[in-house]
């Protein structure tokens, strides 16, 4: 088929490549036109394992184009995708000006009749604005053509986008059109082969539906960094009772994991849009906003520890060299849009130290949100960010972090000392190496192996 994708960002360009891989013809359109003059060259503007292979491969077997030309956009295709940011107001509702512009870009230049697929994240009766648009345009213009529109979230999580579009666990279609539904349906068929994934419903319940699904997943974090706030308080050990919880299969081992809140694109602006849907129908969402509440706490965590450790033996972070491990918001990407490395950084700088960081795909990203500053060092290696350092912070759980040499650690570190947002190791193990380790939810251990320490 032949598909035309708005927004060439973390959705739209996973999508668009994905979808040529299994035999359509997608052109991505973009108002960016470095972005856009960069994936005509081959150049990916993210990090995504696996993304630029794919996008290559469809591009020389001529399935995949790139362009800032809207109307040839809308003329080429009968389906239409939207997949524009849709970033979060100061209310933190959901800007939906991208949105309604490419429906604007639609109605002007379409010529027949198309089907518009909303894959952004979008409240509850976006896809009815978006139909009021293309009517009023098209009733501008003169001109009569049948639409759908149509709501289709997306589920991917960035670091696994390609292969989460690749192979979904479910495609939510919200529809009452049959012309629609059997459109999608004819789409996703090169996905939908092992069992029937796709899930029909109305417009409206699969637009609530992506909320829902975040909500809940942001809900199970929070409630887990609830605990791990009780246990590190009664000496109880926020691992164990993690594995004692995620065997019984209701629980299950998902998104258990406690550290320093949730960040990213999606779940802090998806979790306050709800809220402010919900606020917007008069009902107050007191699970939400304890979910949110939690949250934004659950990310000074890391810093409180940091402070409270050096303010408990009569010191300050002022002229401390911190070493921090991670800045990309998880691991896998070099997203760094909502990472809670962000509140660690501005913390450490207004108590008065420097950060020595590294982060294995984030440091050109850090560079041009952060500029040059005499308080930030970014550096290659992560045993170069130990280099005359005071302390190390762990902020992101990449897999090169996972077995360092404690022993190197040890000695590179001034006030041997780890604090680590991520629970990335067994506390015996660190401590055993000469140490002190303070991590989420668990006492802290320290010299002399063994000893448990008073939590700081
Ligand atoms: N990032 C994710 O992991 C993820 C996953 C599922 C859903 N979503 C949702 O998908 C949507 C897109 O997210 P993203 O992370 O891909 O955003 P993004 O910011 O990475 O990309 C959005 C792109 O849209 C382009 N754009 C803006 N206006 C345009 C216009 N009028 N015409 C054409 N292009 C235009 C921008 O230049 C940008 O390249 C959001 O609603 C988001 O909540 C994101
Ligand atoms: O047990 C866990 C799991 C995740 N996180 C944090 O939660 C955030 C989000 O992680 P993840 O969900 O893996 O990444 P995203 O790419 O933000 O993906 C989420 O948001 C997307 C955008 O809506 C959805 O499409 C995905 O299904 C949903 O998982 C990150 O800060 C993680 O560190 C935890 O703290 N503990």
């Amino acid at each position: 088929m032949k598909v035309t994708v708005f927004g060439t960002g973390y959705v739209g360009l996973v999508q668009g490549a994905v979808l040529a891989d299994a035999g359509h013809h997608v052109l991505c359109v973009d108002v960016d036109a470095d972005k856009v003059a960069g994936l005509q060259a081959g150049r990916m503007p993210i990090h995504e394992p696996g993304l630029e292979a794919l996008v290559h491969r469809t591009q020389q077997l001529g399935r995949l184009d790139f362009t800032t030309d809207a109307a040839e956009g809308v003329r080429r295709s009968p389906v239409i995708f939207l997949a524009v940011g849709t970033p979060p107001d100061e209310d933190g509702s959901a800007d939906l000006q991208y949105v309604l512009a490419v429906a604007r870009t639609i109605a002007t230049h379409m010529d027949g009749p198309r089907t518009v697929i909303n894959k952004s994240t979008v409240p509850v009766g976006t896809a009815d604005k978006v139909a009021q648009v293309l009517r009023q345009v098209l009733a501008e213009r003169g001109a009569d053509h049948v639409f759908d529109v149509v709501s289709n979230p997306e589920f991917l999580k960035e670091g696994a986008a390609v292969a989460d579009c690749q192979r979904p666990d479910r495609i939510i279609v919200g529809t009452d059109s049959p012309r629609a539904e059997a459109q999608l349906r004819e789409l996703y068929a090169p996905f939908n082969r092992n069992h029937d994934k796709i899930v029909v419903m109305d417009v409206k319940s699969a637009e609530l539906t992506k909320y829902a699904a975040n909500a809940m997943l942001a809900t199970k974090i929070s409630f887990m960094n609830e605990i791990a706030n009780i246990a590190e308080r009664m000496g109880a050990d926020i691992e164990a009772v993690r594995r004692g919880i995620g065997s019984d299969p209701r629980i299950g081992y998902h998104f258990i994991y406690p550290g320093v809140g949730y960040g990213g694109s999606c779940f802090p602006k998806d979790v306050k849009a709800l809220i402010h849907t919900a606020q917007e129908a008069g009902f107050e969402p007191t699970l939400l906003d304890a979910v949110e509440a939690r949250n934004r706490a659950q990310r000074e965590v890391l810093f409180s520890k940091i402070s409270a450790h050096y303010a408990a033996r009569g010191g300050s972070l002022a002229g401390k060299t911190v070493a921090v491990w991670g800045l990309a918001f998880k691991p896998n990407t070099d997203d760094m849009r909502e990472a809670p490395s962000r509140n660690l950084l501005q913390a450490l700088w207004q108590a008065g130290a420097t950060v020595q960081a590294h982060d294995p795909v984030a440091m050109a990203e850090a560079r041009r949100i952060f500029g040059e500053r005499p308080d930030l060092r970014l550096v290659d290696s992560p045993m170069a960010a130990l280099q005359g350092a005071d302390c190390l912070a762990i902020v992101t759980e990449w897999q090169s972090f996972r077995v360092p040499d404690f022993d190197e650690l040890a000695q590179a570190l001034t006030d041997r000392i780890v604090f680590d947002g991520r629970n990335l190791y067994d506390p015996a193990v660190v401590a055993r190496h000469g140490l002190t380790y303070v991590s989420i939810g668990r006492p802290v251990r320290g010299e002399p192996a063994g000893d448990w320490l008073n939590p700081v």
